[in-house]
């Protein structure tokens, strides 16, 4: 196993901008955050270490937009360049943000940030710069990813991490908290993997009536809440039940008829 120093020489050889190119990796192998023909939007990219992972991972028919308050230089790669498009431009300002969203022409599959702030060296104060460019990253993927879409965020560790997680847990299919073997063993930052934007109008654990209008191939009937299907079971076509939300997935849902 590589030791943490070696992703420095590693990048270098490999043609790859910065050594946390390797984290990228690391995160996506651990969860599939980037697909083919995706399009993907990386918050503080510079100098580009994570752009030119994206770019591979999307393929040629992929798309990847690079944000941050440095210039980023073209990749040296023109077939990987002509998958990547820059910005330069600070996230906490909405007019950056609105460039951003025109950019992607409305939606993407997947939303990354490795943005962390200048250190100031006290570490309450550069966490809580942190924290606050997480929250801008979650904000920008609630209003680009599509349905099932996924989210890498930085965070350095401390006060409020946890409830930045579970805000991102009510709005995916689930969260998980990573620390990629590529990351400084000194570091106290983490990533949080978001896994399957939920569009949904329901939410686990959530009770309501409904009406079930179809039957599913497994029997179950099937109730449509503002065009959103879900699968009752032991409910048939015409039936009006009180139900409660078991599984919520970005296309259907499961629930469970409330007992009498
Ligand atoms: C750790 S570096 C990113 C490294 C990059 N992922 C790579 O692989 O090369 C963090 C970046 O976040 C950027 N950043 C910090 N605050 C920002 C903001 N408000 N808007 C845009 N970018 C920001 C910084 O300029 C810096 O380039």
């Amino acid at each position: 196993m590589a030791r943490k120093d070696d992703y420095y020489n590693r990048a270098k050889q490999q043609g790859y901008r910065s050594r946390a190119a390797y984290k990228l990796k690391q995160l996506d192998d651990l969860e599939n955050v980037i697909s083919g023909r995706d399009a993907v939007v990386d918050l503080g990219a510079a100098p580009g270490g994570w752009l030119q992972v994206a770019a591979e991972k999307v393929g040629p028919q992929g798309t990847v937009i690079g944000v941050d308050l440095q210039r980023i230089k073209d990749l040296e790669d023109e077939t990987l360049n002509e998958r990547v498009e820059t910005i330069r431009g600070d996230m906490t300002e909405a007019k950056t943000r609105d460039r951003v969203t025109d950019a992607a022409g409305g939606s993407v599959d997947v939303v990354v940030s490795d943005m962390a702030p200048n250190m100031s060296g006290e570490y309450s104060l550069d966490q809580a710069r942190s924290l606050y460019l997480a929250r801008q990253a979650f904000e920008t993927a609630l209003e680009l990813l599509e349905s099932g879409g996924n989210f890498v965020v930085k965070v350095f560790e401390g006060p409020d991490v946890d409830d930045l997680r579970a805000d991102i847990d009510d709005e995916f299919q689930y969260v998980r908290a990573t620390a990629p073997k590529a990351s400084r063993e000194e570091s106290s930052e983490i990533y949080l993997i978001g896994k399957g934007r939920l569009t949904a109008p329901v939410r686990e654990g959530d009770e309501l009536e409904v009406e079930i209008v179809d039957v599913g191939s497994e029997g179950d009937g099937i109730a449509s809440v503002d065009g959103y299907r879900l699968f009752v079971s032991g409910a048939e076509p015409g039936d009006v039940v009180d139900v409660r939300i078991e599984d919520v997935k970005p296309n259907f849902g499961f629930a469970q008829p409330l007992e009498e």
